[in-house]
């Protein structure tokens, strides 16, 4: 039987980014890619972008190691919605002002803003290096690569800019982000050859040096109301671009970001809300088929 079977769940969302959040400090146990897409089931499961495992921490000063799947059942090595829905419920149980987690792209600071409603994530460096993205083939510049859809003599989408935030995404710059079809270029994207770890596919437009209108076609969860990583992903983006400051106001269909890109040090700070939904407990059914 499942670890999760019985197990208590926090449904909660990051700017309509629809987030689980389940604590295994309690256990040893681990869960599985088949675990997590069980927790999506359309029957009597909780529908998900993505799901925040924590576990024991395995550093000092650490207050979880935390696992992140996607609906589809893939790890995804951050998510910057998710991690303000940890932050939020993990600063409801002490007094501390900060908080660090572990994640598969390394650690995360976290804070709370002075209204209680509002988190900050540390979420890194980024990364521009092709094989970083990781992409399929060399590309020197990465501010815009050598990719479209559609007709070759007019495409429909090209030159994307693409980043890594410790998940890949690829940025197409456009005038109007309700113009396209991103529920079907998305796939079509997401699982292109130059990505051969897959990619989240957002549509972005400048609207001025310190706002951006922005969605996104999420690696292994389709379209999201918010994609916290894929908005820093976008803010570095711009900003290397020149067309945008290195503090950018992001919107996304589901709310408002603050997106930092720190001169001292090359952090990405995210601010944002996170909201908690419900609380319950994974009904044992949804695990039965799960060997
Ligand atoms: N919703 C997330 C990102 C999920 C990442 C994921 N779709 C992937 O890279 O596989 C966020 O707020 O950053």
């Amino acid at each position: 039987m499942s670890a999760l079977a019985n197990h208590s769940f926090a449904k909660m969302n990051g700017i309509g980014n629809e987030i689980v959040v389940i604590d295994m400090r309690d256990t040893a146990a681990k869960i599985t890619p088949a675990d997590a897409r069980a927790v999506a089931a359309a029957e009597g499961g909780i529908a998900y972008d993505q799901l925040m495992v924590l576990t024991r921490p395995r550093l000092p000063g650490t207050e979880a190691f935390v696992s992140i799947y996607n609906n589809d059942g893939s790890e995804a090595g951050a998510c910057g919605n998710g991690m303000r829905c940890v932050a939020r419920q993990t600063f409801a149980g002490n007094d501390k002002t900060g908080l660090t987690f572990e994640t598969r792209a390394g650690l995360i600071n976290c804070w709370r803003g002075t209204d209680g409603e509002t988190f900050t994530v540390d979420m890194g460096v980024p990364k521009f290096g092709w094989q970083d993205i990781p992409l399929a083939e060399e590309f020197r510049d990465t501010r815009g690569i050598e990719l479209q859809i559609g007709p070759i003599d007019a495409p429909i989408l090209h030159t994307p800019s693409v980043a890594s935030m410790g998940n890949p995404h690829a940025i197409f710059w456009v005038d109007d982000i309700h113009a396209y079809d991103l529920e079907r270029f998305g796939p079509l994207l997401e699982n292109h050859p130059i990505f051969p770890e897959r990619a989240n596919i957002t549509l972005a437009h400048i609207v001025d040096r310190e706002h951006i209108v922005m969605r996104t076609w999420e690696r292994g969860a389709g379209l999201t109301k918010a994609c916290g990583t894929a908005a820093c992903a976008t803010a570095v983006s711009a900003a290397r671009l020149r067309r945008t400051e290195r503090k950018v106001h992001m919107t996304l269909p589901g709310g408002e970001l603050v997106i930092d890109w720190r001169e001292s040090d090359d952090h990405v700070l995210m601010t944002g809300g996170a909201t908690f939904e419900y609380e319950g407990t994974l009904d044992p059914a949804l695990f039965e088929a799960v060997a």
